[in-house]
């Protein structure tokens, strides 16, 4: 029997399969033939095989684009392109890239509502934006799309679908790499950075690597540089920036496994929700953090509470005499052991309601993959992002026992925090 062939190795690469799919993935990815030094060129893309708004502006769709008013976004261009592209089929010169492309995304504007409804509060919210910006964009360029009807062999209805469009943005957003470039004539001012590089575009994402990636003015080529070297026969990664997991779903559609800047974010809401309702300088108090940006990332990471959030809760929990030295929270000081003792109670009671709702959740999730079958993909996927959660929840927890403990046991010798300014060293609120 061939190697690969059996029935073991069958089941094996079934798993794999699900395996990436359920955390957004084709499976597919780049492996180094030879090993990689620090600092040498990984990819080098001439020119020429970009796809961007010049190559939009020089098709056929260019003279179109020229007389449409109002003047089509880049991004607009780009999707229309792809689209009439891929219906051009084999007389498309881009169709050995256009059938490489993955034929169906798992970013929150191609997911199931009853799916969407399971994100976590804030990403479900921005999940519903994005599927809204998505809708409007198509609405509003149906008469741009009619307009290229002497160039489509059926109705330009038929061609620019929804579901067309919608593969064609998810293609850019997903896949396009940064290009900074000036206004094209004929485009609209919205920025034009976006720039589909067939072949580099199959590179995966470890937050671990680091590269250089960007256009080089004097070869002309948009090249990529490993900051971490490879060795031979691994997968080359890049790292699509330091992005905790809710916006690497929002963004690109999969849930990586142990990333460092995986975060749980606090909301205004909840901070409020556990603190004394009967605190009379609770609004003054919301509008220092407010007006000190302390009320936005505060998180939950892998090494616990961020400083930021046990700092906006220190800053909250002060007592009527100890207000006037708001100040000093904010710089770091150590108010009062009380004070101390209050912000990490809060902290964990927040933690705890997290992680309730974290498992609450998954059992949800875990129900309805029994009932839809058909959406088992996407119900994997928003599993991975509370399983994972979950598991910064249980760290937090951890961490926040000890500094608990700490207190209890030497409330005088506890370490200061570090100043305001010094970066901490995890959660995604650097
Ligand atoms: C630029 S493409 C990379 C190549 C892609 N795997 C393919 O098959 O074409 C970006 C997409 O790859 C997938 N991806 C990239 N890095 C990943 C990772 N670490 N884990 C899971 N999926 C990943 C996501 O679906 C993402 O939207």
């Amino acid at each position: 029997m061939k190697k690969g062939r059996g029935r073991t190795s069958r089941i094996r690469r079934r798993k794999l399969c699900t395996n990436f799919q359920s955390r957004g993935d084709t499976g597919r990815g780049l492996m180094s033939r030879t090993s990689l030094q620090e600092g040498q060129v990984i990819i080098s893309l001439p020119e020429s095989c970009l796809l961007t708004t010049d190559t939009v502006i020089r098709s056929h769709l260019g003279a179109y684009i020229a007389k449409w008013q109002p003047l089509p976004s880049p991004l607009l261009a780009l999707c229309t392109f792809l689209v009439a592209e891929k219906h051009a089929g084999d007389r498309s010169p881009w169709k050995p890239y256009l059938e490489v492309l993955p034929k169906a995304y798992t970013c929150p504007v191609c997911l199931e509502p009853e799916v969407v409804a399971l994100l976590p509060g804030p990403l479900e919210a921005k999940a519903r934006e994005q599927r809204t910006r998505v809708r409007e964009l198509f609405t509003s360029s149906r008469g741009f799309f009619s307009s290229l009807q002497p160039l489509l062999s059926e109705a330009a209805a038929s061609v620019f679908s929804y579901r067309a469009f919608l593969w064609a943005w998810c293609t850019v957003n997903t896949r396009a790499v940064y290009m900074e470039r000036g206004r094209r004539q004929g485009l609209s001012a919205e920025p034009d950075t976006c720039a589909l590089a067939p072949y580099l575009d199959l590179l995966n994402h470890s937050p671990a690597v680091q590269v250089k990636a960007a256009f080089n003015e004097e070869t002309r080529c948009y090249e990529i540089r490993t900051g971490s070297g490879c060795r031979r026969h691994e997968e080359v990664f890049i790292c699509y920036g330091p992005h905790d997991s809710r916006r690497l779903l929002l963004e690109y559609g999969f849930v990586p496994r142990g990333n460092p800047h995986a975060c749980v974010p606090v909301s205004q809401d909840v901070l409020v929700k556990y603190l004394p309702s009967t605190d009379k300088q609770m609004n003054r108090k919301i509008s220092i953090l407010k007006d000190h940006d302390f009320i936005e990332n505060l998180t939950f990471g892998w090494d616990g509470p961020s400083w930021r959030l046990l700092t906006a809760l220190k800053l909250l929990c002060l007592e009527a005499g100890e207000f006037p030295r708001w100040k000093k929270v904010l710089l770091g000081e150590r108010i009062s052991e009380t004070n101390e003792k209050m912000s990490l109670d809060i902290a964990q009671k927040i933690c705890r309601y997290f992680t309730e709702e974290a498992s609450a959740m998954l059992q949800k999730v875990s129900h309805m993959k029994d009932k839809e079958m058909a959406l088992i993909h996407q119900l994997t996927l928003v599993e991975t992002l509370w399983t994972e959660e979950l598991k910064i929840l249980r760290a937090s927890a951890e961490t926040l026992s000890g500094l608990q403990a700490a207190v209890r046991d030497s409330p005088t010798c506890l370490r200061s925090p570090p100043l305001l300014g010094v970066a901490p060293s995890a959660g995604c609120d650097a």
